[in-house]
């Protein structure tokens, strides 16, 4: 008898590896007007819709009964009937849908030459992730570009992908084209696909299957200890992660990189944490920035969590409600930073009410 969740991670290896394969070439062609501010300010291109409509053609597929919680919808495409913009996500999603890509990865997956789809279907593989996410069942969780400010800078993102069961995930997938496969040789190798399972380990590979290697994290060591950070400082507060930093007596300057391929470098033991301060009040992170990524972190050895230590909660729709915060690290070093947090978050209340 086979594995648990085989024939899903083989499913979503080949649909993360095609859309890799997707948003590398549009990169390449990308151009001014291919890209919309979204109503929460934020970017999305081309690549971030054709790239979810690719994967949504491909678990619709396979699985059909299975919901999808997908960063994008096709609105405000629906609304530019006509345009060139979504002319452009059609042509791009066709020719990833058809494109020969590794022999025998597309025959039970709907892909392949001829599997053409017309612009109307296109629209609703894209609107099929609008479920509303939920404590029961299975459902996927697509994050077409993680990053796309770090895309468009030609720097990390990350395609990623992950299945569901009851709010836990099972199965977790990230492909980071740009990520070099060894952080301490940057213009090496580049392309990195992580390949999580719940209870099966995880490990890295090139982004066509290439060197897969099992990850473990190391233990806690403070002498090469740092953090991992988002690049945006809109994203999470930098100056709270250097009062965390100081207080635990870290010298190593920390990582900051785009996307989910933060919870990758950490698995691969590139740096100690990942840590996500929140930047101000407010915002709620989403269900896909963070369903793989965790899983990879889990696989690995190490622990997830909100700032305050309680676990993450895929349950409760969307986002992931009132957490505070996302702390990754080794199992080891865990208790330490819970601990940093709050002596740091207390010394800026007190900064704060002293000023008032
Ligand atoms: N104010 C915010 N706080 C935290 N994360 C945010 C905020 N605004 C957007 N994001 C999300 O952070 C993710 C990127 O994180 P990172 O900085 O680690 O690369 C994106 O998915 C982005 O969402 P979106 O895709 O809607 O822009
Ligand atoms: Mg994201
Ligand atoms: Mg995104
Ligand atoms: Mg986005």
């Amino acid at each position: 008898m086979s594995l648990p969740f085989t024939t899903e991670k083989q499913l979503a290896i080949a649909a993360v590896r095609r859309a890799c394969h997707l948003t590398s070439s549009v990169f390449n062609k990308l151009v001014k007007n291919e890209t919309l501010t979204k109503g929460d300010k934020s970017p999305v291109t081309v690549g971030d819709y054709a790239a979810q409509a690719l994967i949504s053609s491909m678990l619709n597929h396979a699985y059909p009964q299975d919901p999808i919680v997908g960063e994008e919808d096709a609105t405000e495409l629906r609304a530019e009937s006509g345009s060139t913009l979504r002319e452009r996500i059609v042509e791009l999603t066709n020719e990833a849908l058809t494109l020969d890509l590794q022999q025998g990865d597309y025959a039970e997956w709907g892909i392949g030459p001829g599997k053409a789809k017309t612009p109307e279907q296109l629209m609703d593989e894209i609107d099929r992730g609008n479920y509303g996410g939920g404590r029961t069942g299975r459902m996927w969780c697509i994050d077409p570009i993680d990053g796309t400010k770090g895309f468009l800078r030609g720097e990390q993102y990350a395609v990623c992908l992950a299945l569901l069961v009851d709010a836990q995930v099972q199965v977790g997938v990230i492909g980071c084209p740009n990520l070099p496969a060894d952080l301490s040789q940057p213009e090496g190798q580049k392309g990195c696909l992580f390949v999580a399972v719940r209870g099966q380990g995880a490990q890295q590979m090139s982004l066509m299957g290439a060197n897969p290697t099992p990850l473990s994290m190391p233990p806690y060591d403070p002498s090469t200890f740092n953090f991992l950070e988002s690049v945006e400082a809109a994203h999470t507060s930098h100056s709270t992660n250097d009062k965390i930093s100081t207080l635990l007596e870290i010298t190593r300057k920390p990582i900051r990189m785009d996307s989910q391929a933060k919870y990758g470098c950490l698995a691969r033991g590139d740096a100690g944490a990942y840590m996500r301060m929140p930047a101000g009040v407010g915002y709620q992170e989403k269900i896909w920035d963070h369903a793989p990524g965790s899983l990879l972190v889990e696989e690995s050895g190490g622990i997830v969590t909100d700032s305050r230590g309680t676990p993450l909660d895929f349950g409760l729709g969307r986002t992931l409600g009132v957490n505070h915060g996302v702390i990754a690290t080794v199992k080891s070093a865990h208790s330490r930073l819970i601990d940093a947090v709050a002596k740091a978050l207390s010394n800026e209340e007190g900064d704060t009410k002293s000023k008032a």
